[in-house]
């Protein structure tokens, strides 16, 4: 079992060409990130202690109504400052996207730092 968080497509999400535009696939992954971190790693929104280096996201099938897309997340092993989390999105039953992030632990003066012994052991124990 993962974690996944259930995103609203809305009717404004889509472009002239009736899909979902590219660049709101990375906003369901950040809705999706965000109830992550509060419901997993026990991190609210505005913990400034985090921040995203890298995003990476593959289309694989258009999104052409509206209702719900699921987001599967899977955060991996962390490094020494750093980790990755990994999407899964679906939409009616089918995968529509795929993508990574990677986040960086930060400290109090907005330096990296090493990723918290409490991230690591939420991440060790994730759904
Ligand atoms: C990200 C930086 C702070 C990195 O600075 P620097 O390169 O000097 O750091 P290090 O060399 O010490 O590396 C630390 C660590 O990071 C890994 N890393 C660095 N860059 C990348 C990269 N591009 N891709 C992948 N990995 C990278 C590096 O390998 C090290 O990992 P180790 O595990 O090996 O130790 C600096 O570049 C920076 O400040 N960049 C700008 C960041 C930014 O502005 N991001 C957008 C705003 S943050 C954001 O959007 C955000 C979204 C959310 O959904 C949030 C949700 C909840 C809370 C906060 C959120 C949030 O802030």
């Amino acid at each position: 079992m993962s974690f996944v968080a259930e995103v609203e497509v809305r009717f404004r999400d889509h472009d002239s060409f009736g899909h979902v535009n590219n660049a709101v696939y990375a906003t369901y992954c950040e809705q999706a990130r965000v109830r992550f971190f509060e419901e997993v790693l026990g991190t609210p929104l505005s913990d400034p202690h985090i921040v995203v280096a890298h995003l990476e996201l593959d289309y694989r099938a258009p999104i052409e109504g509206v209702g719900t897309v699921e987001v599967e997340i899977e955060a991996g092993e962390p490094g020494g400052k750093s980790f990755p989390i990994y999407y899964t999105l679906s939409y009616e039953g089918e995968t529509v996207a795929t993508g990574e992030t990677v986040q960086v632990a930060m400290d109090d003066e907005g330096r990296p730092t090493r990723v918290p012994d409490q991230w690591r052991e939420a991440i060790a124990d994730q759904p």
